[in-house]
């Protein structure tokens, strides 16, 4: 691992004091939070990990100095958070229903981003938990559903935030929440300090999305069809230095929280500035993929069309299954409107800097996409083997 500008840690008061809950801790970018926490937070007595479902990988984590402990609960059940906060130093609120596809009933989306959130916040309260931080998205701020475009935007970028999906409209929604709680006393008397990370789109290992490029593509003897112009921009973020934005953001929340309490943070890293699918192949292409087409294959009315027709397609077919194709009306205008930060309010305010580089972020992704084409027997519900899983 190639680090630049970890910073001295602050280790004035002595061993493991620290108590970190991390919600949703079993997900993509939970499990690169949770194990970067374990490598890099030297004041960490115990880390509850707190899932609807748990992983197995987590039972190997526990030899180590740390307490590791597994939480089965659901953040729409207030009693589980309150019992999962309880005692907690600092909570990192990362669980959360990703759904641009229509999979999800809105009104779930809405119970688990947002009543969720709401849950995670009034146990802070309850029980005298100080520090919260949140992982919202750039979705909070768009693409919005005009189509404007954010060109290497910050953080005080004036944009028009119009939603009109159920899941980016819950994350602005929680966020709000996050941010109007910071300053509220909590048990005890003290204010609660939070903070909101927004990260742009997220890869590297554990990424189910890429490996599903990956495959689809193999299926096609080893193309994909670009469908996107090259010259739009979709920012995107290697999820180890995304959890490194959260480890440090909790790390500093206590002794910076004048300058950080109740502040949002676009999440970026020196990943290049590229269309989704050009994006895309600076991964998949180490891995043997091949891109046709300079330009796009199809002109953009037809894919609009094609877009459309699978929303039609989704509504007709509701009664009798749920229909879900990857493309769809929003898919298309999220992939086609440019949207990249370019900031460092993170550096500033609590000195952020990506500690993986560019190159170690791809090369490990790669890596990790090779690793699944030895995939071993198939797992139950089509889940994937998780990132530390041994023989992959
Ligand atoms: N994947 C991405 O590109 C981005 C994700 N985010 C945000 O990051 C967070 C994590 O996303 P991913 O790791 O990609 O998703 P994920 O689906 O891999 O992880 C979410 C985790 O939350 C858990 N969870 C869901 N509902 C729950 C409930 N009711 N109670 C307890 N746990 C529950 C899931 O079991 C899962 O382990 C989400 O809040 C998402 O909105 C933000 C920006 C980009
Ligand atoms: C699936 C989309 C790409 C399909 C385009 C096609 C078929 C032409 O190749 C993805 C394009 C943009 C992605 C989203 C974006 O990165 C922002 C996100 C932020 C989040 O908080 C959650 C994930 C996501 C919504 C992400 C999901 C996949 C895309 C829509």
């Amino acid at each position: 691992m190639h680090v630049c500008g970890t910073p001295q840690l602050d280790m004035t008061d002595g061993g493991r004091d620290l108590v970190y809950l991390v919600t949703g801790g079993c997900g993509f970018l939970g499990e690169h939070v949770v194990r970067l926490l374990l490598e890099q937070e030297p004041r960490l007595r115990e880390l509850r990990v707190f899932d609807l479902h748990l992983g197995s990988w987590l039972e190997a984590l526990n030899s180590g100095p740390v307490q590791v402990t597994p939480i089965q609960g659901d953040v729409t059940r207030s009693e589980d958070v309150v019992a999962a906060v309880a005692g907690a130093d600092v909570v990192l609120h990362i669980a959360g229903l990703v759904d641009v596809w229509g999979l999800v009933d809105p009104e779930v989306i809405y119970r688990v981003n947002v009543k969720g959130t709401q849950n995670v916040i009034e146990a802070c309260v309850q029980t005298g938990t100080r520090f919260l931080v949140y992982t919202s998205s750039m979705e909070a701020v768009g693409p919005n559903s005009k189509g404007h475009p954010f060109y290497r935007g910050n953080e005080d970028t004036h944009y028009e935030v119009v939603h009109t999906q159920p899941y980016p409209r819950s994350k602005a929604q929680a966020e709000r929440l996050v941010i109007e709680a910071n300053g509220r006393k909590v048990r005890g008397g003290l204010p609660l300090v939070t903070c909101s990370l927004r990260p742009t789109g997220i890869y590297g290992e554990g990424h189910q999305l890429m490996l599903d490029f990956y495959r689809g593509a193999q299926r096609t003897g080893g193309w994909l069809f670009r469908a996107i112009p090259p010259s739009v921009e979709h920012g995107r973020v290697y999820a180890g230095n995304v959890a490194w934005m959260h480890v440090l953001a909790a790390r500093e929340l206590g002794s910076r929280a004048t300058t950080m309490g109740g502040q949002v943070y676009f999440c970026y890293d020196n990943s290049p500035y590229k269309s989704y699918e050009d994006f895309n192949m600076e991964i998949l292409g180490p891995c043997g993929i091949r891109i046709l087409g300079t330009r796009p294959l199809l002109p953009y009315f037809l894919l609009f069309l094609l877009a459309t027709l699978n929303a039609f397609l989704q509504w007709l077919l509701r009664p009798l299954v749920v229909y879900t194709p990857l493309f769809n009306p929003y898919t298309l205008a999220l992939s086609t409107t440019t949207f990249t930060v370019q900031t460092d309010k993170a550096q500033k305010h609590f000195g952020y800097q990506p500690i993986y580089d560019w190159e170690d972020c791809r090369d490990r992704t790669v890596s990790w996409i090779k690793s699944r084409k030895r995939c071993p027997a198939p797992l139950p519900h089509g889940q994937e083997p998780k990132v530390g899983d041994p023989g992959l």
